[in-house]
């Protein structure tokens, strides 16, 4: 039996800039419906990654692949009609509109532009597109916000709303960059039973995260980078093991002592 085509495949990708070497013949798979990590110290090249996947940049060598299709010279606005979406390190929300409203903004590229969703909000106060929005912040139990307006709700709500945001494009793999980010220990649990119920939807998660407590909680499998090479590429349970892991984010000193784990991958 032929083993099924990953959701993305990265076949030996790499990228310079000028002649800097950021990321150099780097390949894995995501499956369709996997919660998979992308880890590294600082610089490793994991936001070139999604950049890479999210087609704001193109490689020098290597394809992506999306279900078995090159996509590496398709524009960054195309990816998400590909099922690529992407939510970022730093809330990039609207402050001053509410929840919704929000929402809305993510469905631009179905509604074929921000003037027709505009329309029916402005003139009518209802429209399908609205109902829509509202839907999906009621499934992901965010239906107590709809009305509020975004700069009045605490830091973690918001995360959680600019991740649904990304949603509405009902995309088949979200890139989660630092979901954690500014998150306090309550937040961060809370948020990870949230990516999880994401995840139930059928949704795959590719996620760049320093907090290897999410990581584990959430993923079964982690990619590691380390300037811009992968060095590790399996379950997240031998992670924290691995020599060449241990190396990366403790120096080679530090790794040989047998009582030192890749813990310390939370403060890289
Ligand atoms: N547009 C660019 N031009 C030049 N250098 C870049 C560019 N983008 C990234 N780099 C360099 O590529 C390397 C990898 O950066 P990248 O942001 O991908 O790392 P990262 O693993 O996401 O790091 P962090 O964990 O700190 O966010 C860094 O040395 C960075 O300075």
């Amino acid at each position: 039996m032929t083993a099924p085509t990953p959701l993305l495949s990265l076949h030996n990708i790499s990228k310079r800039f000028g002649g800097l070497a950021v990321i150099s013949d780097v390949s894995f798979d995501v499956s369709a419906g996997a919660r998979m990590a992308l880890i590294g110290p600082n610089g490793a090249g994991k936001t070139t990654i999604f950049n890479l996947v999210s087609g704001f940049y193109q490689p020098d060598e290597g394809d992506i692949m999306m279900e078995g299709r090159a996509i590496q010279t398709i524009a960054s606005r195309h990816r998400i009609g590909l099922g690529i979406a992407r939510s970022f390190q730093n809330i990039r929300l609207m402050p001053h509109l509410s929840v919704t409203e929000n929402i809305m903004l993510g469905q631009q590229a179905r509604a074929g532009g921000v003037v027709e969703l505009l329309k029916p909000l402005s003139f009518f106060g209802h429209s399908h597109w609205r109902d829509e929005a509202q839907a999906l912040l009621k499934d992901m139990g965010l239906h107590t916000y709809p009305g509020e307006v975004v700069a009045n709700l605490p830091y973690g709500i918001r995360k959680k709303i600019e991740v649904v945001r990304a949603l509405v494009a009902r995309p088949k793999l979200l890139l989660l960059d630092e979901p954690a980010a500014g998150l306090n220990a309550a937040e961060t649990d809370s948020l990870t039973g949230f990516l999880k119920r994401i995840s139930d939807t059928g949704v795959t998660l590719l996620v760049v995260e320093h907090d290897m407590g999410l990581v584990r909680r959430l993923c079964d499998h982690v990619v590691v980078l380390n300037f811009g090479r992968k060095i590790y590429d399996g379950p997240t349970a031998n992670v924290q093991n691995d020599p060449l892991v241990l190396e990366a984010y403790l120096g080679p000193r530090d790794a040989a002592s047998p009582a030192k784990t890749a813990e310390g991958c939370h403060a890289a």
